[in-house]
């Protein structure tokens, strides 16, 4: 193409110098919240000792309010929105970013939110496989009028070097899982407290207890359609959610504000460590 408008990101090729602009990004990660993808990459401006406190960060999509992004030296943190369709269409734009700006060696992650499965709120689920609502690790796609079906493996050796980090945190309960991927938080997820419920309390049990006996620990909507993309072009890419909730107790989050905040930081704060860990060893290689 002569020119290539990433039109949600408000970005193109001949509007930007995207090699200047993004070329020694070696680490993106992605939520769904702007707030929280804002207050990561202050986070990370603060851990990498960049200089000021980042008050002056700005919001390279300012342009466009269908996501946000910002850079902490070789860090970008993109907002994604809710859901497969909002996710998919930012990393298309985002992954040929990445190929105009002639980045290498990067690695992808997902911090977000889930519902856990047998497990206590609050502990962070690091995906070794993301499953459809079938517990099938597959992303089915339809091109044209076909369905095509996709793989939606994660980098085993990511996933291990993450949980090897989550171990140098005191009391930070961690654990490696499948994460089931729905299209819906409500019925899609089981839930029986949404505007629409067709099914009975024990139908539920049934179905979360099945995904349980399937491996899978938490739910969310964004892993699958994730994973199957950044495999297919060649990203290492990685999920790592905090669980709001144990579904097996309940349907509704009512989490006081300052403990939702604080385990929303807990991913935050996984990557950091991770971060700061792979720097260090490429500077000691330097
Ligand atoms: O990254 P977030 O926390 O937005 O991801 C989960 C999955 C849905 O997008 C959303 C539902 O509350 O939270
Ligand atoms: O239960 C939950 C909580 C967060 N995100 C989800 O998709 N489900």
């Amino acid at each position: 193409m002569d020119e290539d408008v990433l039109y949600h990101l408000d970005l193109g090729t001949k509007t930007h110098n995207l090699p200047a602009m993004f070329g020694d990004v070696k680490f993106v990660c992605v939520g769904g919240s702007p707030n929280r993808m804002k207050s990561f990459a202050l986070f990370m401006h603060k851990e990498l000792g960049l200089g000021d406190d980042g008050d002056d960060m700005k919001d390279i999509c300012a342009g466009t309010d269908r996501y946000c992004m910002y850079k902490a030296g070789p860090v970008l943190s993109i907002s994604h929105g809710m859901g497969i369709p909002s996710i998919s269409i930012m990393l298309h734009e985002l992954i040929k970013l990445l190929h105009h700006a002639r980045c290498c060696d990067v690695t992808i992650i997902r911090i977000g939110t889930s519902g856990g499965i047998g497990i206590a709120p609050g502990s962070v689920v690091i995906t070794d496989t993301a499953v459809d609502s079938f517990f099938k690790p597959r992303f089915e796609q339809v091109i044209l009028d076909n369905i095509v079906t996709r793989s939606t493996e994660l980098d085993k050796e990511l996933a291990e070097e993450l949980f090897d980090c989550s171990k140098e945190i005191p009391n930070f309960p961690t654990l490696i899982g499948h994460t089931m991927c729905t299209y819906d938080f409500y019925e899609g997820q089981g839930r029986l407290d949404g505007a629409l419920c067709s099914f009975s309390r024990e139908k539920k049990l049934d179905y979360l207890k099945r995904a349980y006996k399937a491996g899978v620990r938490n739910i969310e909507m964004e892993s699958t359609v994730f994973a199957a993309m950044c495999g297919l072009c060649g990203l290492k890419a990685a999920v790592v959610c905090v669980t709001l909730l144990d579904r097996l107790d309940c349907d509704q989050i009512n989490l006081p504000h300052d403990v939702l905040v604080e385990y929303q930081q807990r991913p935050q704060l996984l990557i950091s460590n991770f971060i700061k860990r792979r720097l260090g060893r490429r500077e000691q290689m330097s």
